[in-house]
């Protein structure tokens, strides 16, 4: 048995494990150790885990696990929190450029407003249509549906009915419910990896914002407020036909607390 440090960050309550593996010691294919880890009764608890790693030419690379414990795609609210570890760790100052599972990302820890980091998410080539709902990749792919009363909406049963069938059952799907307010949307997402609702989901807020312009049929720089239930995210775009560039997922990232573990 070994005893290791590990690191708790929160996005809009979106949690993470996080671990300085830049020596190299985390197993990378440790699936039952990550799923324990991130149990929320047997372990130290989380929606999912990241390893900061070295990588040549970039600050670092994110290397990103869900609660099941299998490596997952993009985590948009987890590559703001590794960004705050980064600089936490002194690894990067107020930019950074790193690389994760969809590619290279761009981000900016912002001075005057403490815990709020600006990720550059993946362009956007392609929304599709799956009867009245949206289908698109944003680093995760992500299912967008328009909903009413999204509070009192069965967001658990829906979500996973949806992940789990014929369509999407194979490669999984990440089911975001939404709901129009102010001049913005809530949203409650069904997280593929967790199998659960989570309190935010990062590709997912983006994925709605992004979807929800091209229900609209707007183009040109947008600015869309998303509400989550832990907290409030802000997607900023350019929306030019069919292509979305220039994509930003703004909102908190903050450090919960550190300890150590034993295995
Ligand atoms: N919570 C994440 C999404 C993580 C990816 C997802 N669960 C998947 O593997 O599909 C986010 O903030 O983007």
């Amino acid at each position: 048995m070994e005893t290791h440090t590990f690191y708790k960050y929160q996005g809009a309550g979106n949690d993470f494990i996080v671990f300085d593996n830049r020596n190299g010691l985390f197993d990378r294919n440790n699936v039952d150790l990550v799923r324990r880890l991130c149990d929320r009764r047997f372990g130290i608890g989380a929606d999912g885990l990241m390893l900061l790693q070295d990588v040549a030419v970039h600050d670092f690379e994110m290397i990103y696990y869900n609660a099941d414990g299998y490596e997952g795609s993009m985590c948009g609210n987890g590559g703001r929190c590794i960004v705050a570890f980064a600089q936490d760790l002194g690894v990067i100052g107020s930019e950074t450029d790193f690389l994760a599972a969809d590619g290279l990302h761009h981000a900016r820890i912002h001075a005057n407003n403490v815990g709020w980091i600006s990720l550059q998410m993946i362009d956007v080539d392609a929304v599709k249509q799956d009867g009245d709902a949206y289908v698109l990749n944003t680093g995760s792919p992500h299912y967008v549906k328009l909903v009413q009363d999204l509070d009192a909406f069965p967001v658990f049963d829906e979500g996973r009915k949806i992940r789990y069938s014929d369509t999407y059952r194979n490669e999984g799907v990440n089911v975001n419910f939404v709901q129009a307010e102010n001049n913005g949307y809530y949203v409650r997402t069904y997280e593929r990896g967790v199998e659960d609702e989570t309190l935010a989901c990062g590709t997912g807020a983006t994925a709605v914002a992004l979807a929800m312009a091209w229900h609209e049929g707007h183009n040109g720089e947008m600015e869309t407020p998303i509400r989550v239930a832990g907290g409030n995210l802000t997607i900023r775009f350019t929306k030019t036909g069919e292509h979305f560039t220039y994509v930003f997922l703004e909102g908190p990232a903050e450090f919960v607390f550190k300890g150590e573990i034993s295995w």
